[in-house]
C-alpha cells in the first residue's frame, strides 16, 4: 500500500509524471516566455543550462534542464581532492580494486552510525565498469546519523543515483526543489545535481544504485497495455523552491558553503560564497524524483509457474541492446499467490545477469529471516551464473504447500539491483563492514535433500536397462 503518513508542508508539493517536461517557478515571472536565454532574464537571474545527455541525443532521449538562478555554478575557486576524506576507496579509484569472485554473499544488516551524514556515510560495496568510461554501475550502502550541514552540497558528476530509504526519513534539499523520501520510497538524482540531506527522523540506513551511463526509464509493458507495474503518473518531481545568501551580503560570511563533487568515486570539495541553492525557476526534462514503492501495481500468474521477476521491474537502466539492462530495480511487494501445481518461491537458476538483493522490511518469501537469514538492511549478492534458490527449510516448506490462495509478504518488500554486468566486492563490503555471512552457502542449501528416485528398470549409469 501507498505511504501515507506525511505531514503536509508547503515543500512537499509536486508534479506528477514520468519524463514529463515540467515548468516551476518559485515567484512569479521568474521564467522567460519563449526565450530559453534572454538578454537579461527576468527579476535579474542568471540562466545555466544542466545538460543530462549530449546536446545531439535523439530528440526521445534527450535530457535537459534551464535553470534561472541567482548567480551560476561556476563561480568557485577550484575543487580540491578531499585525500582525508572518509569514502572507502582506494585513491584514485581503479576498476582493479574490486575483488572479481563468484561466491554468493550475503550480509548481516549493515551498521548505523552516528557520526555520519550521508556523503561521509556513503559506502561503495560492489560494482562494475569505470565512470571515466561512462560505463558501469556502483551500489552502495548509506548509514547517516546527521544532516548534512545546512552550507554544504553534494553532487555525482558519476551517474544517476537510485536512492532506496530502508530506514529513516530522508528530506532531500536539491537544487530544484525538496524530495521527502520516506522508507518504503525511492527517489533517483541525476548526475551533476546538487543536494543536501536532512534526516528529520533521526538515523538512517538504505541503499542506492548509481548508473555510470544512461538514464533510468520504465520497463516495456509489451503485451500487458498501457498499466500496471509502476505507472508514470505516480512519479514525483520537486517544485522550485530558492534561498538568497550570496556574495558580500551572505549572512555566514566569505566562502561559507561547501559543494562536494562526487568525480571518478574520488571526493573534491570546493567553498563558495553563495548558497547553490538559488534556483528561482527551472524548466526541462532532467530533474530528480521520487516514488512510492506502494503503488507499484504488481501482476503474477493467475495459472501455473512462477514467471520471470522481470514482471517486478519498477526502472530499468536499458544498455543498447533491447531487452538487456545495464541495471534493473525490481521489487518483491506483497502479492497474491494462486499457481496450481506449482514451486511457488523462485525456482534454484543461475543467471546470465548479476543479482544484487536488499530487503527493505519483512521477510523474503525464498530465504529464513532472523538472526543469520536475510534480514532488512542486510544484502546478498549472487554474481553472474552463481548458482542460488530457496534455502533448504523455504524449499522444503514449498514442496509441501497446500496451494490455496496465499498472501505473500505482508508488510515486507525486498529488492534486486539485477545488471548484465559481472560485478565486483570492495575491500569493504568483504572485509572492512564484517557483515559477511561465512555461513551463508552451508546454511542455505547444505541441508538441500535428496528427492530423486530411480524408476524401476532405469540402471544408475543414465542408460535404460533391457
Ligand atoms: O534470486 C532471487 O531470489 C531473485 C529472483 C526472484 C524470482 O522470483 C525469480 C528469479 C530471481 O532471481
Ligand atoms: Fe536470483
Amino acid at each position: 500500500m501507498p505511504v501515507t503518513d506525511f505531514e503536509f508542508k508547503e515543500k512537499y508539493r509536486y508534479k506528477n509524471g514520468f519524463g514529463s517536461y515540467v515548468e516551476t517557478e518559485a515567484v512569479p515571472g521568474a521564467l522567460p516566455v519563449g526565450y530559453n536565454s534572454p538578454q537579461q532574464p527576468p527579476h535579474g537571474l542568471y540562466a545555466e543550462k544542466l545538460s543530462g545527455t549530449a546536446f545531439t541525443a535523439p530528440r526521445h532521449e534527450n535530457q535537459q534542464t534551464w535553470c534561472y538562478r541567482v548567480l551560476p555554478s561556476c563561480t568557485h575557486p577550484p575543487f580540491e581532492e578531499d585525500l582525508e576524506g572518509p569514502f572507502n576507496l582506494t585513491k584514485p579509484y581503479s576498476p582493479a580494486s574490486l575483488r572479481i569472485i563468484p561466491n554468493q554473499l550475503r550480509w548481516d544488516p549493515f551498521d548505523h552510525d552516528d557520526q555520519t551524514d550521508f556523503v561521509t556515510g556513503l559506502r561503495l560495496i560492489a560494482g562494475a565498469g569505470d565512470p571515466t568510461l561512462k560505463q558501469g554501475i556502483g551500489m552502495y550502502i548509506y548509514a547517516a546519523g546527521k544532516s548534512m550541514n545546512s552550507h554544504s552540497a553534494f553532487y555525482s558528476a558519476d551517474g544517476d543515483l537510485l536512492i532506496v530509504a530502508q530506514d529513516g526519513v530522508l528530506d532531500i534539499r536539491t537544487e530544484l526543489g525538496w524530495l521527502l523520501v520516506r522508507p518504503m520510497e525511492i527517489c533517483v538524482i541525476p548526475r551533476g545535481i546538487k543536494y543536501q540531506v536532512h534526516l528529520p527522523s533521526g538515523p538512517v540506513r538504505g541503499y542506492a544504485l548509481e548508473i555510470y551511463q544512461g538514464h533510468f526509464t520504465l520497463p516495456e509493458l509489451g503485451p500487458i497495455g498501457s498499466n500496471c507495474l509502476a505507472n508514470a503518473r505516480d512519479f514525483q518531481a520537486p517544485l522550485a523552491c530558492f534561498s538568497e545568501d550570496f556574495g558580500a551580503t551572505a549572512a555566514s560570511g566569505p566562502n561559507s558553503y561547501s559543494i562536494t563533487a562526487k568525480f571518478n568515486n574520488g571526493l573534491f570539495v570546493t567553498k563558495q560564497n553563495h548558497t547553490p541553492f538559488d534556483v528561482v525557476a527551472w524548466h526541462g526534462n532532467y530533474y530528480p524524483y521520487k516514488y512510492d514503492l506502494g503503488r507499484f501495481n504488481t501482476i503474477g500468474t493467475i495459472s501455473f509457474d512462477h514467471p520471470d521477476p522481470s514482471i517486478f521491474t519498477v526502472l530499468s537502466a536499458f544498455s543498447d541492446h533491447p531487452g538487456t539492462a545495464v541495471a534493473d530495480f525490481v521489487i518483491f511487494p506483497p502479492r497474491w499467490l494462486v499457481a496450481e501445481d506449482t514451486f511457488r518461491p523462485p525456482w534454484y537458476h543461475r543467471n546470465t545477469m548479476s543479482e544484487f538483493m536488499g530487503l527493505i522490511e519483512g521477510v523474503y518469501d525464498a530465504k529464513k529471516g532472523g538472526s543469520g537469514g536475510f534480514m532488512p538492511g542486510g544484502a546478498s549478492l549472487h554474481n553472474v551464473m552463481s548458482g542460488h534458490g530457496p534455502d533448504a527449510e523455504s524449499c522444503e516448506g514449498a514442496r509441501n504447500a497446500e496451494l490455496k490462495p496465499m498472501l505473500v509478504g505482508k508488510g515486507s518488500c525486498a529488492f534486486m539491483f539485477e545488471s548484465y554486468l559481472m560485478v565486483g566486492v570492495t575491500e569493504w563490503g568483504l572485509k572492512t563492514c564484517r557483515k559477511v555471512q561465512s555461513a551463508y552457502n552451508e546454511h542455505s542449501w547444505n541441508g538441500v535433500k535428496v528427492h530423486w528416485k530411480r524408476p524401476e528398470g532405469a540402471s544408475t549409469d543414465g542408460h535404460l536397462l533391457k
